[in-house]
């Protein structure tokens, strides 16, 4: 492993249900890296951060994590799994769901509470949620319960950040916030971001890389060179076209 590198996975093979999801998977991430990983529907994206968990083994090929195999319940990685909209009546306050982050760890209720206090409120203050730190959870917005689970995500200070489709169900304004949120806390805590996406537009400004990941298969490197007709043609295997248009990338194609 080289020194920078927080994951590598070589030739890594994946079959689930007796289908093979990944296949072939090569691929390094270096330390304070923003990544986005893209791909259709089904396509194996949750897949790959599962398996950086530790929560699904590879059919073949190696993995290594921060130099050693995954494992579950590795303090390293915040992981902000896909989130639905919590139940209007919740009654917990923001700052409680946040505090979540140190339960279930080796410290768990043991953290003196002074020390716990002080990580959640620095988690909230990174993911600009002060403001309504004590609101009760189900009363706020969408952005502002994803804001949450990311400040809960880093509470371990992990070196990797996972965050499973944060940009879900938000609209432009709300995407543009957690997306700055997000830069904002990989560069301040040099931490390798991977963040599912369906839509690379609001991060092409802030990613370093992307991963794409169509049919089994993956590409990873800049946006200029992974989103483009040949690339995404070849990993698609049938015809796909990258149209440039209002400032934005539009990827067509058959089943993109
Ligand atoms: N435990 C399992 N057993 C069998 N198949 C599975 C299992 N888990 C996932 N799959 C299949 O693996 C494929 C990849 O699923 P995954 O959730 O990783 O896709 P995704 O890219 O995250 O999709 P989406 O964008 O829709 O969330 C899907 O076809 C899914 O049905």
């Amino acid at each position: 492993m080289s020194t920078a590198s927080v994951i590598e996975l070589e030739q890594i093979q994946i079959r689930l249900g007796g289908l093979t999801i990944l296949e072939n998977v090569s691929l390094a991430i270096n330390e304070g890296e923003f990544i986005a990983v893209l791909g259709p529907n089904g396509a194996g994206k949750s897949t790959l951060l599962k398996l950086l968990l530790g929560l699904i083994r590879p059919s073949a090929g190696t993995i290594r994590v921060l130099g050693r195999p995954p494992r579950r319940g590795n303090d390293a990685i915040g992981y902000a799994p896909q989130h639905r909209t919590l139940e209007a009546e919740l009654a917990l306050r923001a700052r409680d769901i946040v505090g979540f982050g140190l339960d279930g760890n080796r410290w768990g209720p043991g953290w003196p509470s002074r020390k716990r206090n002080a990580l959640i409120e620095q988690a909230l203050e990174e993911v600009d949620a002060l403001h309504f730190a004590n609101a009760p959870v189900g009363q706020l917005s969408g952005g502002e319960q994803q804001r949450l689970l990311i400040a809960q995500a880093l509470l371990t200070n992990p070196r990797i950040l996972l965050l499973d489709e944060p940009l879900a169900n938000l609209d432009l304004t709300h995407e543009r916030e957690i997306v700055s949120v997000v830069n904002r806390i990989c560069r301040a805590r040099n931490v390798a971001v991977l963040l599912v996406t369906h839509d690379v537009n609001p991060l092409l400004p802030v990613v370093d890389r992307v991963i794409y990941i169509a049919h089994g298969h993956s590409k990873i490197g800049t946006p200029d060179e992974v989103i483009t007709s040949s690339t995404l043609t070849e990993l698609y295997g049938s015809p796909v076209e990258v149209v440039h248009a209002l400032d934005r990338l539009f990827v067509v194609g058959a089943d993109t």
